[in-house]
């Protein structure tokens, strides 16, 4: 039976780290704001952007939550966005994914200053970590690696697949393991015989948004498998892993609720810090 990485857990262990950051800053009067950006009410988004704000709370952050109609004009969501950037309190800034089908995503991400994309969306951090330079990665692949580090999860030499290419996760799941030294496969809903592939890996990152994608099948026993999927069925919140026949397989799995979900929202306050000590010139 696989060892269940406590993403929960994890997560709590980074969001103290944060707290002490903030409460040592805020001992010289230094206080750090996330701004959330929710158009529209879609109800999952709303309780993950609730749920941010309640950690963004816990750690010490500053949150300010923008709620605009879902019927907004991308103008006055992009002059919001200006405003934000302009907006010498604020550290990060977030605009909660997916937007309404008439407002373009691209063009908000461009629009938010690089140096205050908390999510590392913007193509020039995205640009800047694909040649190596340190920006802000994307909260859920940047929680995962972090997770790897913590739970002692060795990713040099080893073979990583990672099953989805979004710009979100996917892509840069791959980019991050590539930069620690994996030899990286990277899978999507084109790829042929799937489960040749990942049978073949040491670690398997499942990323695609399909409810027991990954099954028994899938696994070469002992492998690490890492469920970033969120899909809720009849109700229930389900990963892409079959979780019930993976896990006797499986070196190491994270469970769907209390694995990766966790992790990406303490990686989020992370990030608001990390931008803020830069934009101040702090350390
Ligand atoms: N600009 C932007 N940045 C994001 O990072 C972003 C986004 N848009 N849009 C939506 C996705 C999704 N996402 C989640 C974060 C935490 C949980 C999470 O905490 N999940 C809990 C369960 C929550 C529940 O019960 O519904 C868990 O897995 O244990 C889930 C999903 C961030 N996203």
């Amino acid at each position: 039976m696989a060892r269940i990485l406590d993403g929960k857990q994890i997560a709590a262990d980074i969001q103290q780290e944060v707290r002490e950051r903030t409460t040592a800053f805020e001992a010289s009067g230094i206080h750090f704001q996330l701004t959330v950006v929710l158009v529209g009410d879609h109800p999952a988004s709303a309780t993950y952007v609730r749920n941010k704000q309640r950690t963004a709370e816990k750690v010490g952050l500053k949150n300010t939550l923008i709620h605009l109609p879902g019927d907004v004009s991308e103008d006055t969501l992009l002059a919001e966005i200006d405003r934000l950037n302009a907006d010498t309190e604020v550290d990060g800034i977030l605009v909660q994914l997916p937007l309404p089908s008439h407002i373009s995503e691209q063009v908000v991400i461009e629009r938010i200053a690089p140096e205050k994309d908390v999510d590392g969306f913007h193509p020039m951090n995205a640009g800047k970590n694909f040649v190596g330079l340190s920006a802000v990665w994307p909260c859920t692949p940047a929680g995962i690696m972090e997770m790897f580090e913590r739970e002692q999860i060795d990713v040099a030499g080893k073979h990583a697949v990672v099953v989805g290419r979004s710009n979100i996760v996917g892509k840069p799941m791959a980019m991050m393991l590539l930069a620690a030294n994996a030899t990286v496969t990277l899978c999507h809903s084109r790829t042929q015989d799937l489960a040749a592939l990942t049978r073949t890996a040491d670690i398997v990152v499942a990323a695609v948004g399909q409810p027991g994608l990954i099954t028994a099948a899938h696994v070469k026993p002992g492998a690490v498998v890492v469920d970033v999927g969120m899909n809720r069925v009849d109700g229930k919140l389900m990963g892409d892993v079959a979780f019930e026949e993976v896990a006797p397989i499986a070196g190491a799995i994270t469970p769907v609720p209390g694995g990766v979900g966790p992790l990406t929202v303490a990686m989020l306050m992370k990030n608001t810090v990390r931008l803020g000590c830069a934009r101040r010139h702090l350390s």
